[in-house]
């Protein structure tokens, strides 16, 4: 993975990220991933963009107050002035040193927007590695189904 395609973010969940049980609201995490994508995003068109869609957006676990969260945004697709960015999240317990587990995964379409207000064409993407092409296939024939 090019460094450039991908940015980590992390923070500790705080009590006022909480519901009365202890549990991490879902919107506080969805904010964490949305800033992951903006940020990748934004480094990889150089120009401010915007989220125009969230796909496949999962909660696998729940994340708790004190827990380690960590945002991985990778950029897997580029198209005209749209770009895909797979987010997934880790929450690991601190003080169990159980390592950290996937907590979360969806897939955000980000827009490059032009100083015009209006989307603006983002460099090309050329997937590399195994693991690169093949998630570059699947959002392409996502994409395909969604346009037609
Ligand atoms: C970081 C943040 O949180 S930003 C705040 C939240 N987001 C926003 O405020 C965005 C609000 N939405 C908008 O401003 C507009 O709908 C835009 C800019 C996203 C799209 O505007 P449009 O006039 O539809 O643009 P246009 O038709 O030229 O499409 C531009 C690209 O966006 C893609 N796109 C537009 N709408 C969608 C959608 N709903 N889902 C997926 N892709 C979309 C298009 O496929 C196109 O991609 P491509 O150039 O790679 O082929």
């Amino acid at each position: 993975m090019n460094i450039r395609n991908q940015i980590v973010l992390s923070q500790v969940m705080l009590p006022n990220q909480a519901n009365v049980a202890g549990n991490v609201h879902g919107g506080e995490i969805m904010k964490l991933m949305d800033s992951a994508a903006g940020a990748v995003a934004i480094r990889y068109a150089k120009e401010n963009c915007v989220t125009a869609r969230v796909d496949e957006l999962e909660f696998h676990l729940p994340i708790f107050v004190g827990a380690l969260v960590t945002c991985t945004a990778s950029i897997v697709y580029v198209g005209r002035t749209s770009m895909e960015v797979l987010v997934n999240v880790e929450a690991e317990d601190l003080v169990s040193h159980s390592g950290p587990q996937k907590a979360l995964s969806a897939y955000f379409t980000m827009v490059c927007m032009g100083k015009n207000g209006r989307p603006q064409s983002v460099p090309e993407y050329t997937p590399e590695t195994d693991d690169e092409k093949r998630l570059f296939e699947e959002v392409e024939k996502k994409r395909a189904l969604r346009n037609n």
